[in-house]
Protein backbone atom coordinates (compact mmCIF):
# COMPACT_ATOMS: atom_id res chain seq x y z
CA UNK A 1 0.00 0.00 0.00
CA UNK A 2 0.95 3.74 -0.33
CA UNK A 3 1.32 5.93 1.91
CA UNK A 4 -1.17 8.85 1.74
CA UNK A 5 -0.45 12.69 1.60
CA UNK A 6 -3.40 15.11 2.33
CA UNK A 7 -2.25 18.43 -0.04
CA UNK A 8 -4.63 21.33 1.22
CA UNK A 9 -4.29 24.42 -1.51
CA UNK A 10 -3.95 21.74 -4.05
CA UNK A 11 -5.71 23.37 -6.85
CA UNK A 12 -3.49 25.83 -8.07
CA UNK A 13 0.17 26.71 -7.44
CA UNK A 14 2.71 25.17 -4.97
CA UNK A 15 -0.12 22.60 -3.85
CA UNK A 16 -0.88 21.07 -7.15
CA UNK A 17 2.82 20.82 -7.35
CA UNK A 18 3.20 19.20 -4.26
CA UNK A 19 0.75 16.69 -5.09
CA UNK A 20 2.46 16.26 -8.31
CA UNK A 21 6.15 15.50 -6.45
CA UNK A 22 4.23 13.31 -3.88
CA UNK A 23 2.74 11.18 -6.78
CA UNK A 24 6.20 11.04 -8.53
CA UNK A 25 7.34 9.61 -4.99
CA UNK A 26 4.38 6.97 -4.92
CA UNK A 27 1.85 8.32 -2.36
CA UNK A 28 -1.67 7.84 -2.94
CA UNK A 29 -3.20 11.46 -2.13
CA UNK A 30 -5.93 13.52 -0.77
CA UNK A 31 -6.37 16.98 -1.95
CA UNK A 32 -8.23 19.81 -0.55
CA UNK A 33 -9.02 22.68 -1.61
CA UNK A 34 -12.50 25.17 -2.51
CA UNK A 35 -12.30 24.75 -6.42
CA UNK A 36 -13.99 21.34 -7.43
CA UNK A 37 -13.21 21.60 -10.59
CA UNK A 38 -9.75 22.55 -10.29
CA UNK A 39 -9.22 19.72 -8.20
CA UNK A 40 -10.61 16.85 -10.18
CA UNK A 41 -8.03 18.16 -12.97
CA UNK A 42 -5.44 17.59 -10.99
CA UNK A 43 -6.66 14.67 -9.31
CA UNK A 44 -7.22 12.68 -13.38
CA UNK A 45 -3.89 13.99 -14.18
CA UNK A 46 -1.99 12.29 -11.64
CA UNK A 47 -4.12 9.38 -11.70
CA UNK A 48 -3.50 8.95 -15.08
CA UNK A 49 0.90 10.14 -14.88
CA UNK A 50 1.30 8.37 -12.15
CA UNK A 51 -1.22 5.55 -11.38
CA UNK A 52 -1.86 6.67 -8.21
CA UNK A 53 -4.95 6.90 -5.91
CA UNK A 54 -6.41 10.36 -5.47
CA UNK A 55 -9.33 11.52 -3.37
CA UNK A 56 -10.66 14.70 -3.41
CA UNK A 57 -12.46 17.07 -0.79
CA UNK A 58 -13.78 19.93 -1.37
CA UNK A 59 -13.92 22.10 1.96
CA UNK A 60 -13.30 25.84 2.31
CA UNK A 61 -10.60 26.06 5.33
CA UNK A 62 -11.74 29.47 6.84
CA UNK A 63 -15.11 27.61 8.00
CA UNK A 64 -14.34 26.75 11.69
CA UNK A 65 -15.11 23.02 11.22
CA UNK A 66 -12.76 22.64 8.43
CA UNK A 67 -10.54 20.15 9.94
CA UNK A 68 -13.21 18.16 11.64
CA UNK A 69 -15.37 17.95 8.54
CA UNK A 70 -11.84 16.91 6.32
CA UNK A 71 -11.08 14.44 8.60
CA UNK A 72 -14.55 12.97 8.43
CA UNK A 73 -14.54 12.30 5.00
CA UNK A 74 -10.62 10.67 4.88
CA UNK A 75 -10.86 6.89 3.52
CA UNK A 76 -8.03 5.72 5.31
CA UNK A 77 -4.82 7.06 7.64
CA UNK A 78 -2.59 9.89 6.51
CA UNK A 79 1.20 9.34 6.79
CA UNK A 80 1.97 13.03 5.12
CA UNK A 81 0.71 16.13 5.86
CA UNK A 82 1.07 19.36 3.74
CA UNK A 83 -0.42 22.34 5.15
CA UNK A 84 -0.17 24.33 2.15
CA UNK A 85 -3.46 26.70 1.52
CA UNK A 86 -2.89 30.22 1.87
CA UNK A 87 -3.42 33.27 0.80
CA UNK A 88 -2.36 37.25 1.53
CA UNK A 89 -3.78 40.46 2.60
CA UNK A 90 -2.24 43.21 2.01
CA UNK A 91 -2.46 47.21 2.58
CA UNK A 92 -2.73 49.76 5.60
CA UNK A 93 -3.71 47.77 8.07
CA UNK A 94 -6.75 49.97 9.04
CA UNK A 95 -7.70 49.76 5.38
CA UNK A 96 -7.74 45.72 4.88
CA UNK A 97 -11.74 44.93 5.24
CA UNK A 98 -11.77 43.10 8.76
CA UNK A 99 -13.46 39.94 7.42
CA UNK A 100 -10.62 39.44 4.78
CA UNK A 101 -7.58 39.86 7.62
CA UNK A 102 -10.07 36.88 9.50
CA UNK A 103 -10.51 34.85 6.83
CA UNK A 104 -7.08 34.86 6.23
CA UNK A 105 -6.14 34.11 9.55
CA UNK A 106 -8.34 31.41 9.43
CA UNK A 107 -6.81 29.56 6.76
CA UNK A 108 -3.43 30.39 7.23
CA UNK A 109 -3.49 29.52 11.24
CA UNK A 110 -6.52 28.34 12.58
CA UNK A 111 -6.91 25.32 9.55
CA UNK A 112 -3.47 24.91 9.65
CA UNK A 113 -3.06 23.98 13.48
CA UNK A 114 -6.39 22.21 13.39
CA UNK A 115 -5.99 20.00 11.06
CA UNK A 116 -2.66 19.17 12.25
CA UNK A 117 -4.18 18.38 15.85
CA UNK A 118 -6.74 15.94 13.78
CA UNK A 119 -4.12 14.04 11.89
CA UNK A 120 -1.14 13.82 14.51
CA UNK A 121 -2.71 10.93 16.36
CA UNK A 122 -2.98 8.67 13.53
CA UNK A 123 0.49 9.48 12.49
CA UNK A 124 1.89 8.30 16.37
CA UNK A 125 -0.89 5.30 16.29
CA UNK A 126 1.35 4.39 12.93
CA UNK A 127 4.90 4.77 14.44
CA UNK A 128 5.39 7.74 11.91
CA UNK A 129 4.28 10.43 9.75
CA UNK A 130 5.16 13.58 8.47
CA UNK A 131 4.28 17.58 8.61
CA UNK A 132 5.18 20.29 6.01
CA UNK A 133 3.77 23.71 7.15
CA UNK A 134 4.18 25.90 4.35
CA UNK A 135 5.51 29.31 5.78
CA UNK A 136 7.00 32.48 4.16
CA UNK A 137 10.51 34.17 4.38
CA UNK A 138 7.67 37.01 5.48
CA UNK A 139 7.53 34.99 8.71
CA UNK A 140 10.99 36.17 9.59
CA UNK A 141 10.16 39.30 10.30
CA UNK A 142 7.19 41.83 11.02
CA UNK A 143 6.38 43.30 7.71
CA UNK A 144 4.44 46.75 7.46
CA UNK A 145 1.10 46.47 4.67
CA UNK A 146 1.59 42.77 5.07
CA UNK A 147 1.22 43.10 9.04
CA UNK A 148 -1.26 40.04 9.94
CA UNK A 149 0.16 37.64 6.83
CA UNK A 150 3.48 38.30 8.44
CA UNK A 151 2.54 37.41 11.89
CA UNK A 152 0.41 34.49 10.79
CA UNK A 153 3.30 33.03 9.19
CA UNK A 154 5.71 33.50 11.99
CA UNK A 155 3.50 31.41 13.49
CA UNK A 156 3.71 28.94 11.35
CA UNK A 157 7.38 28.84 11.88
CA UNK A 158 7.07 28.66 15.31
CA UNK A 159 4.73 26.14 16.35
CA UNK A 160 6.45 23.95 13.44
CA UNK A 161 9.51 24.10 15.22
CA UNK A 162 8.48 23.57 18.60
CA UNK A 163 6.40 20.40 17.13
CA UNK A 164 9.23 19.45 15.82
CA UNK A 165 10.72 19.02 19.45
CA UNK A 166 7.49 17.61 20.46
CA UNK A 167 7.91 14.50 17.81
CA UNK A 168 11.41 14.12 16.88
CA UNK A 169 11.83 10.92 19.09
CA UNK A 170 8.28 9.79 18.33
CA UNK A 171 8.61 9.38 14.52
CA UNK A 172 6.79 12.36 13.21
CA UNK A 173 9.21 14.64 10.93
CA UNK A 174 8.00 18.55 11.17
CA UNK A 175 9.24 21.03 8.09
CA UNK A 176 8.52 24.47 8.03
CA UNK A 177 8.87 25.71 4.40
CA UNK A 178 9.58 29.19 4.13
CA UNK A 179 9.73 29.97 0.53
CA UNK A 180 10.26 34.02 -1.11
CA UNK A 181 8.02 35.26 -3.76
CA UNK A 182 7.24 32.56 -6.18
CA UNK A 183 5.48 31.87 -9.54
CA UNK A 184 1.68 31.20 -8.37
CA UNK A 185 -1.45 32.80 -8.78
CA UNK A 186 -0.64 34.06 -4.44
CA UNK A 187 0.14 37.54 -6.34
CA UNK A 188 -3.44 37.85 -8.20
CA UNK A 189 -5.43 36.73 -5.45
CA UNK A 190 -3.72 38.93 -2.25
CA UNK A 191 -6.76 41.07 -1.19
CA UNK A 192 -6.69 44.40 -1.69
CA UNK A 193 -4.60 43.45 -5.17
CA UNK A 194 -0.77 43.67 -4.67
CA UNK A 195 2.16 42.94 -5.89
CA UNK A 196 6.17 43.27 -5.25
CA UNK A 197 8.80 43.39 -7.43
CA UNK A 198 11.69 41.19 -7.18
CA UNK A 199 12.37 37.65 -9.16
CA UNK A 200 10.45 35.16 -8.78
CA UNK A 201 11.25 30.95 -8.30
CA UNK A 202 9.51 28.63 -9.62
CA UNK A 203 6.87 26.26 -7.77
CA UNK A 204 8.91 23.26 -9.07
CA UNK A 205 12.08 24.46 -7.40
CA UNK A 206 10.34 25.60 -4.09
CA UNK A 207 8.89 22.21 -3.56
CA UNK A 208 11.69 20.02 -4.58
CA UNK A 209 13.37 21.96 -1.76
CA UNK A 210 10.83 21.66 0.97
CA UNK A 211 10.48 17.46 -0.04
CA UNK A 212 14.79 17.57 0.16
CA UNK A 213 14.46 19.07 3.54
CA UNK A 214 11.76 17.01 4.58
CA UNK A 215 14.01 13.45 3.76
CA UNK A 216 17.18 15.31 5.36
CA UNK A 217 14.93 16.22 8.38
CA UNK A 218 15.68 20.03 8.21
CA UNK A 219 13.53 21.95 10.86
CA UNK A 220 13.16 24.93 8.09
CA UNK A 221 14.30 25.53 4.68
CA UNK A 222 14.07 28.95 3.12
CA UNK A 223 14.63 27.52 -0.86
CA UNK A 224 17.48 29.80 -2.31
CA UNK A 225 20.29 31.80 -1.73
CA UNK A 226 19.33 35.34 -0.70
CA UNK A 227 16.47 33.82 1.53
CA UNK A 228 18.35 31.69 3.20
CA UNK A 229 20.89 34.14 4.30
CA UNK A 230 18.03 36.49 5.26
CA UNK A 231 16.54 33.52 7.23
CA UNK A 232 20.01 33.36 8.90
CA UNK A 233 20.79 37.31 9.25
CA UNK A 234 17.72 38.76 9.90
CA UNK A 235 17.02 37.16 14.07
CA UNK A 236 20.73 38.45 14.41
CA UNK A 237 19.75 42.12 13.90
CA UNK A 238 17.22 44.30 16.30
CA UNK A 239 14.06 43.78 15.94
CA UNK A 240 12.79 47.42 15.59
CA UNK A 241 15.44 48.10 12.78
CA UNK A 242 14.15 44.51 11.07
CA UNK A 243 10.40 46.58 11.23
CA UNK A 244 12.16 50.14 9.62
CA UNK A 245 13.59 48.19 6.76
CA UNK A 246 11.14 45.79 6.08
CA UNK A 247 9.02 48.84 5.56
CA UNK A 248 10.72 50.58 3.00
CA UNK A 249 10.95 47.43 1.15
CA UNK A 250 6.94 46.63 1.43
CA UNK A 251 5.73 50.22 1.08
CA UNK A 252 5.56 49.38 -2.76
CA UNK A 253 2.44 47.50 -1.57
CA UNK A 254 0.64 51.13 -1.26
CA UNK A 255 1.34 51.96 -4.95
CA UNK A 256 0.08 48.81 -6.49
N1 LIG B 1 3.64 32.48 -4.06
C1 LIG B 1 4.43 33.06 -3.17
O1 LIG B 1 5.17 34.03 -3.47
C2 LIG B 1 4.49 32.53 -1.77
C3 LIG B 1 3.50 31.73 -1.24
N2 LIG B 1 3.59 31.31 0.06
C4 LIG B 1 2.55 30.46 0.65
O2 LIG B 1 2.37 29.33 -0.18
C5 LIG B 1 1.08 28.80 0.06
C6 LIG B 1 0.44 28.46 -1.28
O3 LIG B 1 0.25 29.65 -2.01
P1 LIG B 1 0.47 29.73 -3.59
O4 LIG B 1 0.50 28.39 -4.17
O5 LIG B 1 1.60 30.64 -3.83
O6 LIG B 1 -0.85 30.52 -4.00
P2 LIG B 1 -2.05 30.15 -5.00
O7 LIG B 1 -2.95 31.33 -4.93
O8 LIG B 1 -1.51 29.74 -6.32
O9 LIG B 1 -2.73 28.87 -4.33
C7 LIG B 1 -3.41 28.99 -3.11
C8 LIG B 1 -4.12 27.69 -2.80
O10 LIG B 1 -4.77 27.84 -1.54
C9 LIG B 1 -6.14 27.48 -1.68
N3 LIG B 1 -7.00 28.27 -0.80
C10 LIG B 1 -7.04 29.61 -0.67
N4 LIG B 1 -8.03 29.96 0.15
C11 LIG B 1 -8.62 28.81 0.56
C12 LIG B 1 -9.70 28.52 1.42
N5 LIG B 1 -10.43 29.50 2.01
N6 LIG B 1 -10.04 27.23 1.62
C13 LIG B 1 -9.35 26.24 0.99
N7 LIG B 1 -8.32 26.46 0.18
C14 LIG B 1 -7.96 27.73 -0.04
C15 LIG B 1 -6.46 27.77 -3.15
O11 LIG B 1 -7.53 26.93 -3.59
P3 LIG B 1 -9.04 27.40 -3.92
O12 LIG B 1 -9.01 28.80 -4.37
O13 LIG B 1 -9.47 26.39 -4.94
O14 LIG B 1 -9.74 27.22 -2.62
C16 LIG B 1 -5.16 27.36 -3.83
O15 LIG B 1 -5.16 25.97 -4.07
C17 LIG B 1 0.33 29.85 0.88
O16 LIG B 1 0.30 29.43 2.23
C18 LIG B 1 1.18 31.09 0.74
O17 LIG B 1 1.08 31.95 1.84
C19 LIG B 1 4.66 31.63 0.86
C20 LIG B 1 5.66 32.41 0.37
C21 LIG B 1 5.67 32.91 -0.97
C1 LIG C 1 4.20 36.28 -0.51
C2 LIG C 1 5.24 35.75 0.36
O1 LIG C 1 4.94 35.15 1.36
C3 LIG C 1 6.67 35.97 0.01
N1 LIG C 1 7.55 35.37 0.92
C4 LIG C 1 6.96 37.45 -0.08
O2 LIG C 1 7.39 38.02 0.92
O3 LIG C 1 6.71 38.01 -1.15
Amino acid sequence: MNPTALVTGASAGLGAEFATQLARRGHDLVLVARSADRLDAVADRLRHEHGVEVDVVVQNLSAPDAADSIAARLRGPVHTLVNNAGFGTAGRFEEIPDGHDREQLMVNVVSLVALTRALVPGMLEAGSGAVVNVGSTAGFQPSPYFATYSAGKAFVLDFSLALRREYRDRGIKVLALCPGPTGTSFFERVTPRAALGGRLMSAETVVRAGLDGLDRDRAYVAPGLRNALNAHLVPRRPRTLVAAIAERVTRSVLQA
